[in-house]
């Protein structure tokens, strides 16, 4: 079985949860609350800030040419692309960059986050890559459920772009070349080194859940 293989079979239930959860499914019916996606916006893009640090210190951490460029071109898809979905709707709520730099990161944002970058300084590259590949590829996964669910989400006119962003094929494409090369790096692991990916994929599967959990109850 491939290592991503293992990952995903370990977090089949967690992964499960995320279209039941309310905000999810909010987003699904075009029914979540507008204050309810601004506080969950500003958090994430708060969150990305951090999780694009993730992969500059993968580059750091990188052993061959191929590992630099996957998280070089990473970080300019967070920063060109996938912010760019959240400034779209921060600029809709008219939220200014002193009400984004004043909102105080939530406890699950910054536990997740300050998991993920204590993998990325203690650890390697594949180590870092099991700890990004929920939160890139958990996103997909999500945003193609909805459209299979109701596929007239995507033309929601508030939480469309939101769909459409990670139901776009370039998304996709980006997740496959980081789940090919977590099985590459680790071909050759042993039992001992899978499980301890497969530890750091389950914490942030959780990790993902709590910050959709996070969302609904707009908690701090
Ligand atoms: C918390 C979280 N997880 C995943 C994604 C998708 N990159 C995100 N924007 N935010």
């Amino acid at each position: 079985m491939k290592t991503t293989e293992r990952l995903l079979s370990a977090t089949k239930d967690i992964w499960a949860a995320y279209n039941e959860n309310p905000f999810v499914k909010g987003i699904q019916d075009g029914t979540l609350e507008q204050a309810k996606f601004k506080y969950y916006i500003i958090q994430d893009y708060l969150y990305l800030e951090e999780y694009t640090k993730v992969f500059a210190l993968g580059i750091a951490k990188a052993k061959s040419p191929e590992t630099i460029q996957l998280f070089s071109r990473y970080v300019t898809l967070l920063t060109e692309g996938e912010m760019d979905i959240h400034r779209g709707y921060m600029g809709k709520f008219s939220v200014s960059r002193e009400e984004l730099e004043a909102t105080p990161r939530s406890l699950d944002n910054l536990s997740y986050t300050s998991y993920m970058l204590r993998v990325a300084y203690e650890e390697g590259e594949a180590e870092i890559l099991a700890a990004i590949l929920s939160c890139a590829y958990s996103y997909e996964v999500i945003a193609k459920k909805i459209v299979e669910n109701n596929p007239l989400a995507q033309d929601h006119p508030f939480y469309g772009d939101w769909v459409r962003g990670y139901a776009n094929p370039h998304y996709g494409e980006a997740n496959v070349l980081l789940l090919e090369m977590t099985d590459r790096l680790t071909l050759h692991y042993t039992e001992q080194q899978v499980r301890h990916l497969e530890d750091i994929f389950v914490a942030c599967s959780r990790y993902e859940l709590a910050f959709w959990e996070m969302a609904w109850n707009m908690s701090k």
